[in-house]
């Protein structure tokens, strides 16, 4: 099998990777960069080395100058170099402190209305690929990174990230101290910023911007969830497949996912443990779901504050103690409400996948992928409602599970996608209920 691997040019005491490092470009190949280097062959497959220099030209991406500032909402103004496309955007600055998965943390739809700052150093040395796609497109305002990286060295990538972020309209800018700005989000709490590549605007009027955009009291759902029902069978392709149980399951059930922004790992997950899904719009009507005869329910992760989409809420009330539920993320946000809760803005949120969090029934404690702002308060919760996770980074509920009404919740990210799979078993968990309630025998 043959696959096509993309980087960008090379200068000469760079050094090409094709799964790992191989050796040093040749003093010819940095010099004609129009020709594809001579292919590698590694553990049986086959690599065709690009260059992205256009007929003949050569360009030098590590050359490139071209300016771009962050202004955010306190005062400060952070220069640095533009990648990705041109233009200006107003968003919260958050950070990940994820060590990989760029890919499916740019296209996780959760982040709309956000600029992600990543702290890993060095962003886009695996290109982009079309599988790890957690959605169809970025929805993050602007990309922040210490360094992007020019040389990419993955077997499945096909454009760089650069060239990414400029088809999608996403504006990245690099070169800027990421740990300062995070020292800064960690003891002031998340800022709003605005990205330029617009050097004509006055730095005091990208701040009167950034002061001026508020995250809190926004449904940004409508903006990325689907405006119609579709279908989602797909699983977790075979060679990636890690749980026994999935692996063994032979039942099928019929779910309905409500799309608040939903990830493609979520549907994939639930598809391996059986389900057959039917996603439909955040608006769609809790009479409507009925009429799909639905096993069971998920409501799933999403941008904006939970706050801001009562409708959701009032669906999700008439459905509790219906079938089966589980919410993850928003869904747990959305989740907590219909149970009577509160949701409040947390300082920076969690935004990473390396959060410890407790079982409190098991006592057993799972890292996990995380990427929220807001949380539900502990305190707020009807007394028939558990708290079945912590986070123990700083004790906010991280889980929760209504028995009587056949609910479960997860604040966090079982699908991963980027992260840890400690959490997987929330799926099995879920089908389980669903079992249960259909008289089957549940298969643990
Ligand atoms: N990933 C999510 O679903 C995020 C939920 C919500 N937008 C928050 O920031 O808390």
């Amino acid at each position: 099998m043959s696959s096509s691997v993309s980087c960008a040019q090379h200068h000469q005491h760079q050094q090409l990777s094709f799964r790992g490092r191989v050796g040093k470009t040749s003093s010819s190949a940095s010099s004609s960069c129009s020709t594809s280097f001579s292919s590698l062959s590694r553990g049986g497959r086959k690599a065709t080395l690009k260059c992205f220099a256009g007929e003949g030209a050569i360009s030098k991406p590590w050359d490139i100058q071209k300016p771009c500032k962050l202004v955010l909402e306190d005062g400060s103004v952070w220069q640095g170099k533009a990648f990705g496309a041109d233009g200006t955007k107003v968003g919260e600055v958050v950070f990940n402190t994820s060590l990989s998965g760029y890919q499916e943390i740019l296209t996780d739809p959760s982040y709309a209305g956000q600029f992600v700052l990543f702290t890993c150093p060095h962003i886009g040395n695996v290109g982009i690929n079309p599988l790890d796609m957690e959605s169809t497109k970025v929805h993050m305002g602007a990309t922040l990174v210490r360094h992007e990286a020019l040389n990419v060295s993955n077997y499945r990538s096909t454009q760089t990230l650069d060239s990414y972020l400029k088809e999608q309209g996403v504006i990245g800018i690099s070169d800027i101290d990421t740990r300062a700005i995070t020292v800064r989000l960690r003891e002031k709490g998340s800022l709003n910023g605005v990205v330029t590549t617009d050097m004509s605007i006055s730095d005091d009027e990208l701040l009167k911007m950034s002061k001026g955009y508020d995250i809190v009291g926004k449904d940004l759902i409508g903006e990325v969830c689907v405006k119609e029902p579709y279908k989602w069978v797909d699983p977790t392709a075979s060679e990636w497949e890690f749980a026994e149980k999935a692996k063994s399951n032979k039942d099928k059930f019929n779910v309905v996912c409500f799309d608040f922004g939903i990830k493609n790992n979520i549907m994939r997950r639930l598809a391996s443990f059986g389900c057959d899904l039917t996603v439909v719009p955040a608006n769609y009507s809790a009479e409507d779901v009925m009429k799909l005869n639905p096993d069971g329910i998920l409501f799933s992760n999403g941008p904006g504050d939970p706050s801001a989409a009562p409708y959701a809420v009032e669906n999700c009330k008439k459905l509790l103690g219906k079938v089966p539920v589980f919410g993850i993320c928003m869904g747990h946000q959305v989740l907590g409400q219909a149970f009577g809760g509160k949701t409040f803005k947390m300082k920076f949120g969690h935004h990473g996948g390396n959060h410890p969090v407790r079982n409190e029934f098991t006592q057993a404690v799972e890292i996990s992928a995380q990427n929220h702002n807001f949380a539900v308060d502990l305190n707020s919760l009807p007394k028939e409602v558990k708290v079945s996770h912590l986070n123990l980074n700083d004790g906010t509920c991280a889980g929760m599970v209504w028995e009587e009404k056949m609910a479960m919740t997860i604040q966090y990210h079982p699908e991963a996608s980027p992260g840890p799979h400690d959490s997987d078993n929330c799926f099995a968990q879920f089908v389980d209920m669903i079992r249960a309630n259909k008289g089957m025998a549940v298969s643990r």
